[in-house]
């Protein structure tokens, strides 16, 4: 329905003479150059200082003016998607939600304006745009169209095009409107096919707002007082005085700036009607789960405030001020844009927080992007493809025994092993570690003995855990366990089961260097001896393939998963216990000088009901992070920015430098507040910081605002132990021996056991083993 909608378009952009005219190259390289400066500023930061007004309007102008200007010049394709890409980056989606788009057709404007709001409101959820940015492309949307309009309607007083003009707010008149970009480039809401350039006739739509009831604005001279009342519009101080430069709505009793009476468009009161319809969608649409839902209901704006704050757009009822729980219902999020400027109903508007001004942040640091690029478990189809393809591989290179034995050519495999692990990382890398190892603070990956590495029994010491690949037995059936950002985890079998990491490396371009980096990452693991810790087993490099062999947790389940998955309520001397040993496997860990760098519930493995082990330390890079390069921002798994301590949150750079990032200040005191987040994470079943968004959480860290503790039912020692190992300076964190000390003394609770009174049917921590 989409394709066919926006192939009846008339020409979105404006082809005129776009060879012939001489300077139109300039123009169109001065006009993208233009929207990647706009590109720039908009880093969120400084969106959310306290000069946000005037860096916002400016951002906007000069992303509407650079993007009119190029209508006006004839675009390519290429150009036009390269545009419509820039104004998505703008508005927050993620290179994935971009793609999602044009895959759906919506490669340029005309394309998006071609939809209506319900459509682009659906290709999101098929998208899975979370909320907030669904919410931001779709406001987005309805601004990006009144920009439009507004700047057809400046242009076309100059030179007026064929055709009435358009208001600056696009309402839809009881007829429906075609809405298109005309051919010479202005945005139009045609009626039917009375234009000559205009689509084929189409059945009139619903365009995106659709409410045109006009306020009646009433300006008192009498002297009055505010208080803290703000503008429903902008959400700045009324101010006071006689003349104050406010107006009411007799109607919906809105108050707002006379200065941005013109942005708010003809949408007063909220009639019995108007709920009617709101309450049926939110019976039809909202799936019952979204009030339960924490995450999907818009907390206050301090929680979960949108990285750009669109000013046409300000109004949102669910972005209640003081409170977590707006003192209107929340709207789902598609309905509460679809109807944003519609529902202006006369609620009582508080003056909204505002991010402080950033100024913790470094001014040379502006705040980086996220790109969440999560791993995942494999699908039933990737499962039997899986399957398949071992089979392929193992009827090629040998015979496939009854029991599944791939028997391979031995000799040749002992060869090609033999060639790969001939050489340890060169000296050049050891000594660039060494050098670091000292100070503690500028510890990149990790340190280690160098008798490990380059000392007379080095070479031994790696023939020693290198495993033929051929030699390991994958399962046939259920191969791989799961994707993370960094590889895979398959299932396998080397004298008895084992999970297999195949490690991504192409982060490392020089294809030469792959080798020594991998080894480089597995000595974390061939160092280490622990209870609590993934046992190493082997390491194999073969034929570009990169992995470690490593003891297979039976449960192949991780601490995230019981905690936000099963959501199992963990009892508190179960999370003292797993907190114990978590501090006890990375405290051994640093006592061999390696820093974890990634310690979150996911690298948590459940290994029986009452121990765990940890994986995936001494991986994490900043190089890792920055591949795939030339794209914006840094690749991280889901909730990365979770768990990240104050001060590396304030070292990232928006930008993979390749000297500044060797010295990311990963130390002891990061991984202890990493550590806080687990503990946190298993007291409370949630994540700290939950729910926002990661520049949020980045902000928030810079400006050293704490995770929210909820009522934590446990010792006030162990809660004051958790919000120490929050401390933004690094060095009043407690050290890991101190806190297994303190969860050691600290003396249990004695508690009687009731039995209720009714019939529990719950499923036990145990049960999952
Ligand atoms: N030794 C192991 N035994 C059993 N399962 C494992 C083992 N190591 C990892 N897994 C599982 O394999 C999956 C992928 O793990 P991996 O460490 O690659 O990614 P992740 O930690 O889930 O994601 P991310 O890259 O975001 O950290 C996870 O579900 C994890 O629980």
């Amino acid at each position: 329905m989409l394709k066919s909608q926006t192939a009846a378009r008339p020409i979105s952009y404006s082809q005129e003479s776009a060879s012939t005219n001489l300077g139109i190259i300039d123009v169109k390289t001065k006009a993208v150059q233009n929207l990647r400066d706009a590109l720039k500023l908009t880093t969120i930061n400084r969106l959310l200082t306290t000069s946000y007004d005037e860096d916002a309007k400016n951002i906007e102008r000069k992303i509407f003016a650079a993007v009119y200007q190029m209508t006006k010049v004839g675009l390519m394709e290429r150009e036009k998607r390269e545009i419509n890409a820039i104004w998505f980056t703008f508005v927050g989606l993620s290179a994935q939600n971009i793609r999602h788009l044009e895959l759906c057709k919506i490669t340029d404007f005309n394309a998006l304006f071609a939809v209506t709001n319900l459509e682009l409101r659906s290709l999101a959820d098929r998208g899975r745009l979370d909320v907030e940015t669904k919410r931001k492309l779709l406001q987005s949307t309805v601004i990006l169209q009144n920009h439009w309009n507004a700047l057809h309607s400046r242009t076309s007083a100059e030179d007026p095009p064929p055709g009435p003009s358009t208001p600056a707010i696009v309402t839809t008149s009881p007829q429906g409107y075609n809405r298109s970009l005309t051919a010479n480039g202005s945005k139009m809401i045609t009626q039917s096919n009375s234009m000559s350039f205009a689509a084929a006739p189409k059945s009139p739509k619903a365009a995106r707002l659709v409410h045109a009831i006009p306020h009646k604005w009433h300006r008192s001279t009498k002297f009055r007082f505010s208080g803290d009342a703000v503008c429903h519009f902008c959400q700045r101080p009324l101010g006071f005085g006689f003349l104050n430069a406010w107006e009411k709505c007799r109607s919906c009793k809105w108050k707002v700036h006379t200065q941005c009476k013109s942005r708010v468009g003809d949408s007063c009161g909220l009639t019995p009607e108007h709920l009617r319809v709101l309450f049926d969608k939110l019976v039809q649409e909202n799936n019952g789960g979204m009030w339960k839902d924490p995450q999907s209901v818009p907390g206050s704006r301090s929680m979960n405030e949108p990285a750009f704050q669109f000013p046409d757009t300000a109004i949102d009822s669910s972005s209640s001020t003081n409170s977590s729980a707006p003192s209107t219902p929340a709207l789902p999020a598609g309905i509460a844009t679809s109807v944003t400027t519609s529902l202006t109903a006369p609620y009582r508007s508080e003056r909204k927080f505002l991010f402080p001004d950033t100024e913790n942040y470094p001014a040379h640091n502006r705040l980086p992007i996220l790109v969440i690029s999560e791993g995942d478990h494999p699908t039933t189809t990737e499962i039997e493809q899986e399957t398949e393809n071992h089979l392929k591989t193992a009827s090629m290179m040998g015979t496939v025994e009854s029991e599944g034995t791939i028997v391979a050519v031995q000799e040749e495999v002992v060869e090609h092993q033999e060639m790969d692990h001939e050489e340890g990382p060169s000296q050049e890398a050891v000594d660039k570690f060494n050098k670091r190892a000292d100070g503690g603070f500028t510890w990149e990956r990790h340190a280690w003995n160098m008798s490990t590495i380059r000392g007379p029994n080095a070479q031994a010491s790696w023939n020693e855990v290198s495993i033929a690949f051929d030699t390991i037995e994958f399962d046939k059936q259920n191969p791989i366990i799961g994707r993370g950002r960094f590889g895979e985890v398959q299932r396998g079998f080397h004298y008895g089961d084992v999970a297999v990491k195949i490690y991504n490396m192409e982060h490392v371009s020089d294809h030469s260097k792959r080798a020594e980096e991998f080894k480089l990452e597995v000595s974390a693991y061939k160092n280490t001896r622990h209870d609590n810790i993934a046992l190493f087993l082997g390491y194999f490099m073969t034929d570009g393939k990169y992995g470690m062999v490593m003891s297979l947790s039976r449960g192949s389940q991780s601490l995230y998963t019981l905690i936000h998955v099963i959501r199992e309520p963990l009892d508190l001397p179960t999370t003292r216990m797993i907190a114990r040993q978590i501090c006890q496997a990375v405290s051994y860990l640093h006592t061999k000088k390696i820093l974890h760098k990634d310690l979150r519930s996911k690298n948590i493995l459940l290994e029986s009901k009452n121990k765990v082990v940890i994986t995936d330390f001494g991986i994490l890079s900043m190089k890792r992070l920055a591949y795939p390069k030339g794209k914006l921002g840094w690749h991280t798994s889901r909730f990365w920015a979770n768990y990240l301590a104050p001060e590396l949150a304030m070292a990232l750079r928006t930008e993979f430098d390749e000297h500044e990032s060797e010295d990311f200040p990963f130390t002891e005191a990061s991984d202890v507040y990493a550590f806080g987040c687990v503990w946190f994470e298993m007291l409370t079943g949630l994540l700290s910081y939950e729910g926002e968004l990661p520049h949020q959480i980045l902000l928030k860290k810079s400006q050293g605002v704490k995770p929210v503790l909820p009522n934590i039912k446990c010792a006030q020692e162990l809660k004051e132990l958790l919000i120490s190992c929050w401390s933004t300076a690094p060095h009043e964190r407690p050290t890991l021996p101190d806190i297994i000390a303190k969860l050691t003394a600290v003396p249990k609770k004695q508690r009687v056991n009731r039995s209720p009174s009714f019939p529990v049917m719950m499923k036990s921590y145990e049960s999952n083993f």
